[in-house]
Parts: C-alpha cells; sequence; structure tokens
C-alpha cells in the first residue's frame, strides 16, 4: 500500500477517521488478512431517538469498515456504489460495539462487501451489503477548498 496516501492533508479530514475533522468520528481499525475491524462507543451526539445512534451514522460505520478492508487490500481508494443496510436492533449511545468489513466477491473493478455491527457479546445488530468500484486515480479535493474558499469563516 502507498502510505504517502494515508498522510495526504485531505484525507486526514475523512468524517469517519480523518484525524483532523473536529466533527468526525475518529474510526480505528485492525486489518487482517480477510477482515477489517473497528471498534467504536457512539455518544450523546450521534444520538436520533434518545439513547440509540442515528440510522445514517451506523451506515457510515458500515461503509468505512468495509471501504477501508478494501484500501488495506488494494492499496487504491474505492467508491460505494451501492449499499443496503439491515437495522436490527438500536446501537445504544454509550455501549462499545465491533464493526467488521468483509470481501464477498468482486467481478472486474466492482467489489461486493459484507459489513456487520456486533455488541461484544457477538448480537447482531446492524448489516450491509454494499458494491464499491476501486478507482485508480487519486480523489481530489473541491475546486473552492483547493482555492482555499468554503472554510468556516
Ligand atoms: C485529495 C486527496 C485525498 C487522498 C485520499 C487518498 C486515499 C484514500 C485513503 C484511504 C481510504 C481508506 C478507506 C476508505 C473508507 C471508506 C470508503 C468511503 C467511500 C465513500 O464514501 S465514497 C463516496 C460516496 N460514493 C460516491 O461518491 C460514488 C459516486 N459514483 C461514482 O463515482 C460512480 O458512479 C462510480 C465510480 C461508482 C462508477 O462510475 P464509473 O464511471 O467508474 O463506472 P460506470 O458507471 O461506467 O459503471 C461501470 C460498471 O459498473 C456497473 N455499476 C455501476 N454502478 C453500479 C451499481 N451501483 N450497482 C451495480 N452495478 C453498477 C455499471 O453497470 C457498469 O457495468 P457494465 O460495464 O457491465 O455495463
Amino acid at each position: 500500500m502507498d502510505k504517502s496516501l494515508l498522510n495526504n492533508n485531505e484525507y486526514s479530514w475523512c468524517f469517519a477517521c480523518g484525524k483532523d475533522n473536529p466533527s468526525g468520528l475518529h474510526m480505528r481499525f485492525e486489518i487482517d488478512d480477510d477482515k477489517c475491524t473497528a471498534y467504536f462507543t457512539p455518544r450523546r451526539e450521534h444520538q436520533s431517538y434518545p439513547g440509540r445512534m442515528h440510522g445514517g451514522l451506523v451506515a457510515v460505520l458500515l461503509d468505512e469498515v468495509t471501504g477501508n478492508y478494501l484500501f488495506a487490500k488494494e492499496g487504491k481508494p474505492s467508491y460505494t456504489a451501492k449499499i443496503e443496510i439491515r437495522y436490527r436492533q438500536p446501537l445504544a449511545i454509550g455501549e462499545e460495539v465491533v464493526c467488521t468489513g468483509r470481501e464477498l466477491k468482486r467481478k472486474g473493478r466492482m467489489v461486493e462487501m459484507q459489513g456487520t455491527i456486533c455488541k461484544k457479546d457477538g448480537t447482531l445488530l446492524a448489516e450491509c451489503l454494499s458494491k464499491m468500484m476501486i478507482v485508480d486515480e487519486t480523489p481530489q479535493p473541491s475546486r473552492k477548498l483547493a482555492a482555499g474558499e468554503g472554510e468556516e469563516e
């Protein structure tokens, strides 16, 4: 993998894992041969209805853990082309969960991924099936940001 990509200043603003994004989730990952794992504890600012994590942010956890597995394996970014989520049980605010991403199969540049989120006792809370397209180019920042516009005043 080209480690210089990971030190790219723009990448460090990723909402899910970017270390410089003050509004981000700051996810961290462990990569094995066949899977990526992330541990995450939803906080109050991630809430939808009282006590439960917002479903859109649950989708971020699944999207990121699958995308990270593919990036670690390929050394290239991939874009989410499709993601289908089954929300089985709520993710409780303050309770750590285990997120896992794996590859199921691929055809050309399109890779089918599976993501799961479980409680520490193994109870399945949410799962996804997604399609990710591997890309050769390095994603570019928006022209406005590159020109120094679009930052907060
Ligand atoms: C500035 C520097 C930054 C540096 C960063 C560098 C590195 C990053 C480092 C680390 C990354 C680490 C981890 C990543 C973690 C998480 C990942 C997050 C991912 C995202 O958060 S990402 C944002 C949301 N996402 C998008 O923003 C995608 C928008 N979209 C597109 O960009 C295009 O849409 C694209 C590329 C998907 C495809 O476009 P395309 O032009 O390449 O391909 P095309 O459309 O021609 O399709 C070719 C064949 O795929 C089939 N096909 C297409 N789509 C399909 C679908 N959904 N279902 C079934 N089949 C499909 C067609 O039917 C055709 O099939 P056939 O050839 O048989 O006809």
